[in-house]
């Protein structure tokens, strides 16, 4: 099976007008995740990686799995007001209002050089906010993967610069 036939889509979800793409029937087959899993690796093949960020919810998926095959460390990217200790914080924009994501100060050392994983590129505004982030600590994005990228959103434009991988695009 090829990876886009684990991904069902679902109209009008969570509101009118929108495809959302579900990873859970990928996720239920083993087939189905250790194949994503194997591509995004090959991804990074060739690359020195000492932490792999995921992003609260779906990144954290794979994001750990990235972070145990390349010997490196695993940091979630939370939601506001879920760590506690030292953190810091990014704003981000969404269609209505505003978001945040946050990271312990400590979780990144000067010069680290980090993967950012997420399950989706759309907008591109999560995954910007998450390079800021990590940029304002002094790390070093040397790149940032995703299962899905969502081309008709434009979000990479928003990521200029960054080198993005994604399996599935839309
Ligand atoms: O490129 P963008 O337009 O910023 O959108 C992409 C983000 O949207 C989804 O997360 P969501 O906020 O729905 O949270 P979840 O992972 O907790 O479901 C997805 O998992 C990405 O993180
Ligand atoms: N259409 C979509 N499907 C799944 N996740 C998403 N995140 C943002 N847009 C999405």
């Amino acid at each position: 099976m090829n990876l886009r036939d684990y991904i069902t889509e679902v109209p009008n979800f969570p509101e009118k007008g929108v495809s959302f793409k579900d990873i859970t029937p990928l996720l239920e087959d083993p087939q189905g995740f250790a194949l994503a899993a194997d591509q995004l690796l090959d991804f990074t093949e060739g690359l020195h990686i000492d932490k792999v960020v995921g992003i609260e919810s779906r990144g954290f998926f794979f994001a750990p799995l990235l972070a145990h095959r390349l010997n490196a460390g695993f940091i979630p990217a939370r939601k506001p007001g879920k760590l506690p200790r030292k953190i810091h914080s990014q704003e981000y924009e969404l269609e209505y209002g505003t978001d945040a994501l946050e990271i312990h100060q400590a979780s990144i050392s000067e010069g680290d050089r980090v993967l950012i994983h997420d399950d989706v590129l759309a907008t591109g505004g999560t995954a910007r906010a998450m390079c800021d982030l990590i940029d304002n600590l002094g790390g070093v994005v040397v790149q940032c993967n995703f299962l899905i990228e969502l081309s008709f959103l434009n979000g990479r434009d928003k990521l200029e610069g960054v080198p993005l991988k994604s399996l599935i695009i839309y």
